[in-house]
C-alpha cells in the first residue's frame, strides 16, 4: 500500500475530520490515507497572515510524512499555504486542492466559477489562478460571505449558502464547471454535480487522485534546481523542529 498523507494546514479537528472522510471515499484500494493537522497554528485560514502560520504547520507536516514514509502528500487548504516550500522538502509528489481543484476544472469545461467563504480570500484564489496559469479558465469568483469554520458548526447554514451560491453562478458566469474553494466543503461536490448537472469540483478528492496518479507513474517531485532539497544550515528557536 503507499500512505497518502492529507494534510489539513488549519488546526480545526473537525474540518480535518471531513477532509479525511472525502479523502478516502476516493481513495483507490492500494492507498492508505493518513489525515492531519498541525499542531499548533490556527484554526481556520482567512487571509494572508493565517497563511504565513499554516505554511510552518505544513512543513512540520511534510517533514512527519516523510520520517513515516509516506509516499506523497496533499495540501488541503484552498490557498494552497506552503506548497513550494513544501515541495522543496518532499521527496514525493505534494499537490494543492485548489491547483487539483482548477487542473481538473480545465479537463471537462472551457471556463470554471469559484466559490468560497469570505469575500477577502478571493484574492488568494486569483493570486493562484495567476500562478497556475488559469486566469482565462475562471470566469468569476464568487464568496459565500461566512466564515471558515462555519462549515463545521452543524447548522447546515454554510452548506446552504454553497449550494444557493453555486446555482447562481451556474446561471450568471456561464461557466461549465465549478470549483468549490474550502477543503471543509469536500463533502459537498458529488451531490451538487448530481442536482445542478455541472461538474462541482471539489480540491481535497482531486489531489489524492492526482497524487495516486504521480505515484503510479513514478513521479515525485523534481528534486533539480529550486525544489531541490533545502540547503542544510542551523535553525533556531522553534524552526528546530524543521531541522
Ligand atoms: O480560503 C478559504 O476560504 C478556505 C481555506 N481556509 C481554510 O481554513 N481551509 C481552506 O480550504
Amino acid at each position: 500500500k503507499h500512505l497518502i498523507q492529507v494534510i489539513n494546514p488549519n488546526t480545526s479537528v473537525a474540518m480535518t475530520q471531513t477532509i479525511a472522510e472525502a479523502a478516502r471515499g476516493v481513495a483507490a484500494p492500494t492507498s492508505e490515507i493518513i489525515a492531519v493537522c498541525p499542531t499548533q497554528g490556527v484554526e481556520s485560514i482567512e487571509g494572508h497572515f493565517d497563511e504565513a502560520i499554516a505554511a510552518v504547520g505544513v512543513l512540520e507536516q511534510i517533514k512527519r510524512g516523510k520520517e513515516q514514509g509516506v509516499s506523497g502528500h496533499v495540501i488541503a487548504c484552498f490557498g494552497d499555504p506552503g506548497l513550494l516550500a513544501a515541495r522543496e522538502l518532499a521527496g514525493g509528489p505534494v499537490i494543492g486542492i485548489a491547483e487539483a481543484a482548477m487542473h481538473v476544472a480545465t479537463l471537462v469545461a472551457t471556463r470554471f466559477s469559484v466559490v468560497t467563504t469570505l469575500p477577502r480570500t478571493v484574492i488568494i484564489a486569483r493570486h493562484l489562478l495567476r500562478q497556475y496559469g488559469f486566469e482565462h479558465h475562471c470566469a468569476a469568483l464568487h464568496a459565500i460571505d461566512l466564515p471558515v469554520l462555519a462549515l463545521e458548526d452543524g447548522t447546515g447554514l454554510a452548506q446552504q449558502k454553497v449550494r444557493e451560491r453555486c446555482i447562481q453562478a451556474m446561471k450568471e458566469d456561464n461557466s461549465g464547471a465549478i470549483v468549490l474553494g474550502c477543503g471543509g466543503m469536500a463533502n459537498l461536490a458529488r451531490e451538487l454535480t448530481a442536482e445542478l448537472g455541472i461538474p462541482v469540483i471539489d480540491g481535497v478528492t482531486a489531489a489524492v487522485k492526482m497524487v495516486e496518479s504521480l505515484i503510479a507513474l513514478g513521479l515525485g517531485t523534481s528534486k533539480y534546481g529550486d525544489l531541490a532539497y533545502p540547503n542544510k544550515k542551523p535553525l533556531s528557536g522553534c524552526f528546530d523542529m524543521l531541522s
